[in-house]
C-alpha cells in the first residue's frame, strides 16, 4: 500500500498514524440501511432469483409435511392402510432436504460474489481517492476496510435476504394453516411472538451501532499494527518495542471490548427467541388440549397445527439469529460506504472545472513558446482535518468530515491551516534543467505535489505550456510529466514490474537500457532471473540510491516530456554520487528537468536555481549569480563547501 503514493503523504501518514484516535467518531459513523445493500444483491440478480425459486419450492414441499401428517392420522383412525403415504411423506423430507441443500451452497458462493465485488470497488475507489485523503486516514484502517469489513457482507445474503424469502413463505403458508385449523389457538401464539419480535427489533439498531463500533475497532488495531511495522527498525533501535506492543494490544482490548459488547447483545436475542418459541408451544398445548377434551378441535387437528407452529417458529427463530449478522453486515457496509461515497480525485474536474476562478490568459491554449511550468503568484495549505481520528492533529481539533473546499477535497479548507507557500512565483523553461534548493520544510516537495495535481494552489495558478493545470485532465498532465520520488519507494514484484509500471509495453531491451543508462546494470547480475529478478521485501535489497536510480530508470522508460527529481537525502558516497549525476544527466537530455537538490553539487551546473525559503522564492538565477545575490544560497553554498 504505502509504495506508490506521494512523499509529503507518505511522511505525514507515518505521524498521522498516531494513536490518540477516536475523536469525534464513537458517536457511529454513516449508519446503512437495507436499501444500501440492493444494489451488491442487484449485481447478482439472476442466480439470486434462482435462489428464491428454490427455496420457494423449498417452502412448499415444507408446508406439504404437516398435511400428509393429519391424512396418515386420520387413515390411522380410520383403519385403513398407510403406506403409500408414508413413501410420499419420505419423498418430500429428501427432496425438501436436497433443495435446501443446493441452496446453501448457491447461496454461500453468491454470498462470496457480493464479497468479491465490494471488495474491488474498494480497492478501486481507494487507489482513485484524493493523495490529501491519504494525509488524514490510516492506512491499516483502509486496508481493514477492504479485508475484513467486506466479509462480514456475506452473511446478509447467507443468513439473510434469501432464507428470510423462503422463511417468509413457510410463515405466511404455516400462518394460513393456522387460521384454517384453528384461529383462537392461533390468536394466542401470535401475542406471544408478537411481544418477541417487537423486543427483538428494537436490539436489532443496537446491534448495528455496537457492530459498526467493533468494525471501527478493528481497524484501528490494523491501523496501529501497520504502523508499527512500517516503523520497524526505529522502532526496534529506540528500545520502544514494548511499548508499541502495548498500544496494539490496547486497541486490541479496545476491539474485545466492543466485540463483547455486540455478543451481550445478540446473547439476549437467542434467549428471547427461545422462550416465545417454548411460550408458545406449551400454550398451544395446554389450550389445545383442552379444546381436544371439549371436543371444539380434533387431534388430527392439534397434531397438525404443533407441526405447523414448529414451521412458523423456524423462520422466526432464523430471522432473529440473523438478527446479529444482517446487522453487522449493515455496520461494515456503513463503514464501506464512507469510503465508495468519498469523491474520485477528479470527480471536482467532471463537476464543472475549477472552483476557483482562473483569471488571465491561461485557458488560451498550450503556446509553444510558453514556459513548460510556470508557478504565478501560488499560495497553498495543507487540509488540517481528522477523518478517522486518525491524524496528528493537535488537541483541540475538532474532527469534522468533508471541511475540504473543493469537493476533491484538495485545497485547505479550515482557514487555520498554515500556508506552505506564500506567493511563489517562477518559471522553467523548455528543455532546461531548473533545481529548488532551500532550507527542510520550506516547500520543495510540495511545489511537486503541486505540479502533479495531488493538491490545487489555495490561490495563484500553476501553469504547464501556458495553460492552467486544473483545466487539463489529470492522466494527461501526469502522462506528460515523470516523478522521482524522494525516497522512492520499490514496488513488491521483478525488476521488469518496476520498470514498466508506467510503460507497460516496453520491451526487455528498452529496460535493460535503461538500466545501463542509470549505471543499475550491475543489478541485473545479482540474481539469474535478470529482470525477472525479485525485488524488495522478498528479493534483491536495493540501496537508497539504486532505489532511486530504480525511480529514474522507470522515468526515462516513460520519457516524460518533463520531469520532476526529488533527490534522494540519503548520504551517497563518491561512486554513488557520481553514478546519480550520471544518472540525472541522462534524463536531463532532451526533456525539462525540475530537480529538487538537497546536495548544491548536483545543481551547479543547472540552467536556473530557484531558492525557496519558507514558501516563499528569496532568489532565483545560476549558481554564480545566486552567491552574489542571495544570502540564504551562499550560507547553503559555504556549509557544503562550494565557495
Ligand atoms: N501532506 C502534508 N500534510 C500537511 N502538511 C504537510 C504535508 N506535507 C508537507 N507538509 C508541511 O509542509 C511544509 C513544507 O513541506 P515540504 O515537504 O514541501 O518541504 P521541503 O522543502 O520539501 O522539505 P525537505 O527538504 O525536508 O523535503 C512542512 O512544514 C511540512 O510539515
Amino acid at each position: 500500500m504505502a509504495s506508490t503514493t506521494d512523499a509529503p503523504a507518505r511522511r505525514t501518514r507515518s505521524t498521522a498514524s498516531g494513536r490518540g484516535r477516536g475523536r469525534g467518531r464513537d458517536a457511529a459513523g454513516p449508519r446503512a440501511t437495507f436499501g444500501q445493500l440492493l444494489p451488491y444483491l442487484f449485481e447478482h440478480r439472476g442466480i439470486l432469483s434462482f435462489i428464491l425459486v428454490l427455496s420457494v419450492l423449498g417452502a412448499l414441499t415444507t408446508l406439504a409435511q404437516p398435511l400428509l401428517v393429519g391424512q396418515v392420522i386420520t387413515v390411522v383412525e380410520e383403519g385403513v392402510p398407510v403406506g403409500p403415504l408414508v413413501w410420499v411423506l419420505v419423498a418430500l423430507v429428501v427432496v425438501s432436504a436436497l433443495l435446501s441443500g443446493y441452496q446453501h451452497y448457491l447461496l454461500q458462493r453468491t454470498g462470496e460474489g457480493v464479497v468479491r465485488s465490494s471488495r474491488m470497488h474498494l480497492a478501486r475507489k481507494i487507489l482513485r481517492l484524493p493523495i490529501s485523503e491519504f494525509d488524514t486516514r490510516r492506512t491499516g484502517d483502509l486496508v481493514s476496510r477492504v479485508g475484513s469489513d467486506t466479509t462480514l457482507l456475506r452473511a446478509v445474503l447467507t443468513q439473510g435476504l434469501v432464507e428470510a424469502v423462503g422463511g417468509a413463505v413457510t410463515f405466511l403458508g404455516a400462518l394460513i394453516a393456522m387460521i384454517v385449523l384453528d384461529a383462537v389457538l392461533l390468536g394466542l401464539t401470535v401475542i406471544v411472538i408478537g411481544i418477541a419480535i417487537a423486543t427483538v427489533s428494537l436490539l436489532s439498531l443496537r446491534v448495528r451501532d455496537a457492530s459498526r463500533r467493533a468494525q471501527d475497532k478493528i481497524g484501528d488495531v490494523a491501523a496501529a499494527v501497520e504502523r508499527a511495522i512500517g516503523a520497524v527498525r526505529t522502532i526496534r533501535a529506540a528500545g520502544a518495542t514494548e511499548r508499541e506492543t502495548a498500544a496494539i494490544e490496547a486497541e486490541t482490548d479496545g476491539a474485545y471490548r466492543e466485540g463483547v459488547k455486540v455478543a451481550k447483545i445478540s446473547a439476549l436475542i437467542v434467549p428471547i427467541a427461545g422462550i416465545a418459541m417454548q411460550l408458545s408451544l406449551l400454550v398451544v398445548i395446554g389450550v389445545g388440549g383442552i379444546r381436544v377434551a371439549s371436543g371444539a378441535t380434533s387431534v388430527a387437528n392439534l397434531v397438525m397445527f404443533i407441526i405447523f407452529l414448529f414451521m412458523l417458529i423456524l423462520p422466526l427463530g432464523q430471522a432473529f439469529g440473523a438478527v446479529t449478522s444482517v446487522n453487522q453486515a449493515l455496520g461494515a457496509l456503513g463503514r464501506i460506504r464512507e469510503v465508495l461515497d468519498l469523491p474520485d480525485e477528479d470527480a471536482h474536474d467532471r463537476d464543472g472545472g475549477p472552483a476557483v476562478a482562473v483569471a488571465g490568459p491561461a485557458n488560451a491554449g498550450a503556446a509553444p513558446e510558453a514556459p513548460a511550468i510556470a508557478f504565478d503568484e501560488v499560495r497553498f495549505a495543507y487540509a488540517s482535518r481528522a477523518v478517522d481520528g486518525g491524524a496528528d492533529a493537535g488537541e483541540g481539533d475538532t474532527a469534522v468530515e468533508g471541511t475540504t473546499s473543493g469537493p476533491a477535497g484538495v485545497s485547505a479548507g479550515s482557514g487555520e491551516a498554515r500556508d506552505v507557500l506564500r506567493g511563489v512565483s517562477f518559471e522553467v523553461p523548455r528543455g532546461q534543467r531548473v533545481a529548488l534548493v532551500g532550507p527542510s520544510g520550506a516547500g520543495k516537495s510540495t511545489t511537486f505535489a503541486l505540479i502533479e495535481r495531488f493538491y490545487d494552489p489555495t490561490a495563484g495558478v500553476v501553469r504547464m505550456g501556458g495553460l492552467d493545470l486544473r483545466t487539463i485532465d489529470r492522466a494527461d498532465l501526469r502522462a506528460q510529466i515523470g516523478y522521482v520520488e524522494q525516497d522512492a519507494p520499490v514496488l513488491a514484484g521483478s525488476i521488469r514490474d518496476n520498470l514498466t509500471l508506467g510503460s507497460p509495453d516496453a520491451t526487455d531491451d528498452e529496460c535493460v537500457a535503461v538500466l545501463r543508462a542509470v549505471n543499475l546494470g550491475a543489478v541485473l547480475d545479482r540474481d539469474p532471473a535478470g529482470l525477472a529478478a525479485p525485488v524488495g521485501e522478498d528479493g534483491i535489497m536495493l540501496s537508497g540510491g539504486e532505489r532511486q536510480r530504480l525511480a529514474i530508470a522507470r522515468a526515462l522508460l516513460a520519457a516524460p516530456p518533463v520531469l520532476l527529481l526529488d533527490e534522494s537525502t540519503s548520504s551517497l558516497d563518491g561512486v554513488n554520487e557520481r553514478m546519480m549525476r550520471e544518472a540525472i544527466d541522462a534524463v536531463a537530455e532532451g526533456r525539462t528537468l525540475i530537480v529538487i537538490a538537497h546536495r548544491l553539487s548536483t545543481v551547479v551546473d543547472s540552467d536556473r536555481i530557484v531558492v525557496l525559503d519558507d514558501g516563499e522564492v528569496v532568489g532565483e538565477g545560476t549558481h554564480s549569480e545566486l552567491v552574489e545575490s542571495t544570502p540564504l544560497y551562499r550560507e547553503l553554498a559555504k556549509h557544503q563547501l562550494l565557495v
